[in-house]
């Protein structure tokens, strides 16, 4: 059975990375997502947005919505305070897998819990199951049409604080329009546009910054 393209991302990390190093896994998956083959990482460009943002909330608890190989996990949890966590849901299974092994190798699995499963039901179990009071920080990088259920889900779980971060990548491509018009519309939220591109090519993008105003 002929392996799949994350498998092979993996392949490449456990070969040319150093263990317990997160920055060299990350820029491995750079090396090989830029040279060999393409992958929907955020990527190193958006990651530096990304990087910037998740030391402007210096979270205690953040969550990520699109785990994939797990790129933007350890991004992230590399940057977190000593006993700050990340939770990471994922739904295809396949990904999840991959993911577990690219964050254990980092060396990150203490400070990341990956969570299985769609956004909508994982969401409003966050507070009983997983013993979240309110989210630092959220980066959106799931499915497009999702963007905004879930930003109204996460509000009606009573999941934000005033100042509360979001995070949302490719807001030009693929695209998330109404959720730049649901942001941008609500009162709720102070929003700051980041333009970049699309992870490894010269196609634009963008990331949207939306601050929880209570
Ligand atoms: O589709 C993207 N990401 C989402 C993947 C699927 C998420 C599924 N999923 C995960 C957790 C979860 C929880 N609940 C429900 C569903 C859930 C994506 C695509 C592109 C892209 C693709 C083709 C192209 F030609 C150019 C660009 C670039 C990106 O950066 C992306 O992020
Ligand atoms: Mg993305």
């Amino acid at each position: 059975m002929n392996q799949s393209k994350e498998q092979r991302i993996l392949n490449f990390v456990l070969q040319n990375a150093v263990r317990g190093d997160p920055c060299s896994v990350v820029d491995t998956i750079d090396k090989y997502c830029s040279q060999k083959e393409w992958a929907m990482n955020v990527g190193d460009e958006k990651g530096k947005i990304l990087d910037k943002t998740v030391e402007e909330a210096n979270p205690s608890v953040a969550l990520e919505l699109g785990t994939y190989c797990g790129y933007s996990a350890v991004r992230i949890s590399r940057l977190l305070k000593t006993g700050a966590r990340l939770l990471t849901v994922e739904f295809n299974p396949e990904f999840a897998a991959i993911a577990k092994q690219m964050i254990e190798f980092a060396g990150v699995q203490d400070k990341v819990k990956l969570l299985e499963g769609p956004s909508e039901e994982i969401i409003p179990q966050l507070k009983k199951k997983y013993e979240v009071d309110t989210l630092d920080f959220v980066f959106l990088d799931h499915w497009k049409d999702r963007y905004t259920p879930d930003t109204i889900l996460l509000q009606e779980c009573n999941l934000l604080r005033k100042g509360s971060i979001l995070l949302a990548d490719n807001i030009i491509f693929p695209g998330a329009p109404d959720f730049l018009n649901y942001v941008r519309k609500s009162p709720h939220f102070q929003c700051t546009n980041y333009p970049s591109h699309l992870e490894y090519m010269q196609v634009e993008d963008a990331m949207e910054k939306a601050v929880f105003l209570g």
